[in-house]
């Protein structure tokens, strides 16, 4: 292996969604933040694709990953290059609302980048990963950030605090265009802007009460398409060590903020020994950690 990296799981703190644009697009806003846990992407010499981890024959059998994609649309943005080889640990469940697919293609354009022209400017690289998918910008660099437009225009996130988290999917893949349709079936559109949010948070019980007052607007639809979560939301809230409890994304992973290690950890020994059909990983939230 010739270099390697993290593709962190991405987590929206909040998402805020609003009424369908005419392209079927709809217009958001939301804080993310990125996981000390996630895949891992690889670029070697000896050529081809190479998919392995406990999630790789989940996407077995599909079109292009999009570590692949990402690598062709980077050659083509620069001219036209070989593309080396390319490993994928897939280490997170896929359609989970964690982001992984975008995380997995910013993780190999930043490795490309360094080793096909490290003088291609940050922006650049991030309008090559803006045109991979919605998220792709926003994840390509594994740091809080506030997202709005359709997710691809970004801006700095208020300052945050090292918040320590478990993270629990259901075991459900979760489709995010069957989310957002059944969102739109729903018909109830809200304002997406935020309530005024501090420059910082200086700590995370003063974040998780701030969070209180804003939404995942695609929870309700990501409910109705699996119940499952539902499960997972009410076991999160009846944990004292939990200080704040919400979906992420579109589903079906749901995250718990807890007041520091020993509390996250304790809680996701309960949850695991509680429910070992459940994905249950400590971790800490915040970045970059790419
Ligand atoms: C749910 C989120 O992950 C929240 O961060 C994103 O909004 C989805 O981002 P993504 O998976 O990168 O999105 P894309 O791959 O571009 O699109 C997947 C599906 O989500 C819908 N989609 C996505 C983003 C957006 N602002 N409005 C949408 O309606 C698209 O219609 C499409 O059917
Ligand atoms: N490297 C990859 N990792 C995951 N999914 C991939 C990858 N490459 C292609 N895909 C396709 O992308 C789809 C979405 O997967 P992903 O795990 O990124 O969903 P997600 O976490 O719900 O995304 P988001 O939160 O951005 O909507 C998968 O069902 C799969 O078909």
């Amino acid at each position: 292996m010739t270099a390697e990296t993290l593709a962190p799981a991405k987590i929206n703190l909040f998402l805020h969604v609003g009424a369908p644009a005419p392209d079927g697009y709809h217009p958001l806003c939301s804080l993310m933040v990125f996981a000390d846990i996630g895949d891992r992407v690889g670029v070697t010499e000896a050529p081809g694709f190479r998919l392995g981890g406990p999630y790789g024959p989940a996407l077995e059998g599909e079109g292009d990953n999009l570590v692949l994609r990402a690598a062709r649309a980077l050659a083509g943005r620069l001219g036209g290059r070989e593309v080396p080889g390319l490993i994928l640990d897939k280490r997170l469940p896929v359609a989970a609302g964690l982001g992984g697919g975008s995380s997995d293609a910013g993780a190999a354009l930043r490795l490309l980048r360094e080793a096909w022209a490290p003088d291609l400017s940050d922006r650049d690289l991030e309008a090559v990963a803006a045109s991979l998918g919605a998220d792709g910008a926003a994840c390509l660099w594994g740091r809080p950030v506030l997202a709005e437009g359709r997710g691809e225009r970004l801006s700095a996130a208020p300052g945050l605090p090292v918040m320590d988290a478990v993270l629990v999917n259901p075991g459900v893949a979760v489709s995010t265009p069957a989310v957002y349709r059944a969102f739109d079936a729903a018909g109830r559109f809200s304002a997406v802007t935020p309530p005024p949010m501090p420059e910082a948070f200086e700590s995370v019980e003063e974040l998780a009460g701030w969070l209180a007052q804003t939404r995942n607007d695609l929870e309700p639809p990501a409910l109705a398409l699996a119940p499952q979560v539902a499960d997972v939301l009410e076991v999160l809230a009846g944990e004292p060590e939990t200080l704040f409890a919400r979906m992420s994304g579109s589903g079906a992973t749901c995250f718990a903020l807890c007041a520091g290690d020993y509390e996250a950890e304790t809680l996701a020994e309960r949850l695991e020994a509680m429910r070992p059909d459940w994905w249950v990983e400590r971790c800490r939230l915040g970045g970059p950690w790419a």
